[in-house]
């Protein structure tokens, strides 16, 4: 028999402080948990259209701080169950919840936080949401311009409409003949794009050939929710910066075979000014030096003949031949019931929905083990693996076996 975990949630740590301060703000449900001097309260008004809101109480300074939150805010719901994992990030359970909606992240400490702490000067925090199971990692294609990386994608896409899905960026460029906003990019004004950068929208943002380009953090989430493994078809400076996020993406560069070859693609595609073919192709020279020699990208292939590129590219991601027939299935939501509470063992979250009656029911306990987390804010927390079990005996090894 293992030592039963200690129960810490449900807002015990609640501090007479925050009755006096924000406790006041919070009409509705909301929990606290505290990691050194900080407690961090997470709650809101009885409004379930309404997100939930977070305020910090330092007890350093005895002030109450309200940090910028970055990520998707998770709207109000019948109840939070908050534990802290690590020191650097608190899960939630919300009560009630629609199953692929209930377990969520708020970063305090990641290094995504910290770096966005140092850029804003500011208290931050940022949400994630928890998909089960572990999606494949984002791909990266970045290359110069008309080496051919749309081209390599959209066959991708075709071939494994189910398994891959495209990060759709921002653009301030207009939109050429037969491109769809929405589709191929989110077009927009360049103080819009500007002012969503400033308020933390964007995972990577680059000005490209005279114009903003950037992935948002919507655009990253909208894949993975859907079970699908991202593709950005993004520049080398954009790479750079994804290299630098939790994102934990494969990075690949395309050369083309030559700088002539290039601009016959370019010309031919019949898509930019002789100004603009000029300019891509100037840029084209950087872009190639850094992608060979910057360390940046883990892959290089050279698009030359574009079935023989296309093979190799598969092969990369693991999809050639036989294997190619293998979709990734989609995460699946954690379903959950809306009375439980949450307590923490090593690694394990158990959350625990048995009532005295149902204390010989079966499957009264749902474990999450979040030993192998994986990506996080900005994106999605992928990794979660979830277990149901019956008790709290055979010291928790029993939870090792999936129901
Ligand atoms: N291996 C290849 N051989 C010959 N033509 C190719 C090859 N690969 C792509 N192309 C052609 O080159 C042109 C440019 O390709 P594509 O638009 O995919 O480039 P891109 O890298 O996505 O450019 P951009 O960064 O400007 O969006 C297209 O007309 C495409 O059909
Ligand atoms: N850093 C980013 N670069 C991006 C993004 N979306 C596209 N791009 C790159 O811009 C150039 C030009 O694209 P085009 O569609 O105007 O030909 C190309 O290299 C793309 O890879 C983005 O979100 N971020």
């Amino acid at each position: 028999m293992g030592e039963a975990p200690a129960f810490i949630v449900d807002g015990l740590q609640n501090q007479i402080e925050f009755e006096n301060g924000c406790g006041s703000k919070f009409k509705g449900c909301k929990t606290t948990t505290t990691i050194g001097d900080k407690s961090y309260v997470i709650g809101g008004n009885d409004e379930s259209t309404l997100p939930v809101e977070v305020r910090i109480f330092d007890k350093a300074t005895g002030n109450w701080v309200t940090p910028i939150v970055l990520g998707s805010k998770p709207n109000l719901c019948k109840g939070l169950s908050a534990i802290s994992l690590n020191d650097d990030r608190i899960l939630i359970v919300k009560k009630g919840s629609a199953p692929d909606d209930c377990i969520l992240f708020l970063e305090v400490d990641t290094w995504f936080v910290r770096e966005q702490k140092k850029i804003r000067g500011t208290e931050v925090v940022a949400w994630s949401k928890g998909v089960r199971g572990d999606a494949e990692k984002p791909v990266v294609i970045s290359g110069p311009s008309g080496v051919g990386k749309g081209t390599l994608i959209s066959m991708l896409m075709k071939e494994f409409p189910s398994m891959f899905g495209f990060s759709v960026s921002h653009t301030t460029r207009a939109p050429r003949g037969m491109e769809k906003d929405g589709v191929h990019y989110h077009f927009t004004e360049r103080s819009i794009m500007e002012k969503e950068i400033k308020d933390g929208k964007f995972v990577e943002y680059a000005s490209v050939h005279g114009n903003l380009y950037g992935t948002s953090i919507e655009a990253v989430e909208v894949v993975t929710d859907a079970g699908k493994r991202c593709i950005l078809d993004i520049d080398v400076q954009g790479a750079r910066s994804v290299k630098a996020s939790s994102l934990e993406a494969i990075l690949i560069f395309i050369c083309p075979p030559s700088m002539k070859e290039l601009e016959t693609r370019l010309r031919s595609r019949r898509t930019e000014t002789e100004d603009q073919i000029l300019k891509r192709l100037q840029n084209a020279e950087v872009e190639m030096e850094q992608g060979k020699s910057s360390g940046i990208f883990d892959h290089i292939l050279y698009n030359d003949n574009l079935d023989g590129c296309y093979e190799s590219l598969k092969k990369l991601l693991g999809i050639d031949g036989a294997a190619a027939a293998t979709q990734i299935s989609a995460p699946q939501g954690i379903d959950l019931p809306a009375d439980h509470s949450v307590s923490k063992m090593d690694n394990k979250i158990i959350i625990n929905y048995g009532t005295p009656e149902l204390e010989k029911a079966s499957k009264r306990l749902i474990v999450l083990d979040v030993s192998s987390l994986k990506g996080g804010a900005p994106g999605r927390t992928r990794g979660l693996d979830v277990y149901a079990t019956d008790s709290f005996s055979d010291d928790l090894n029993g939870i090792n076996q999936p129901s």
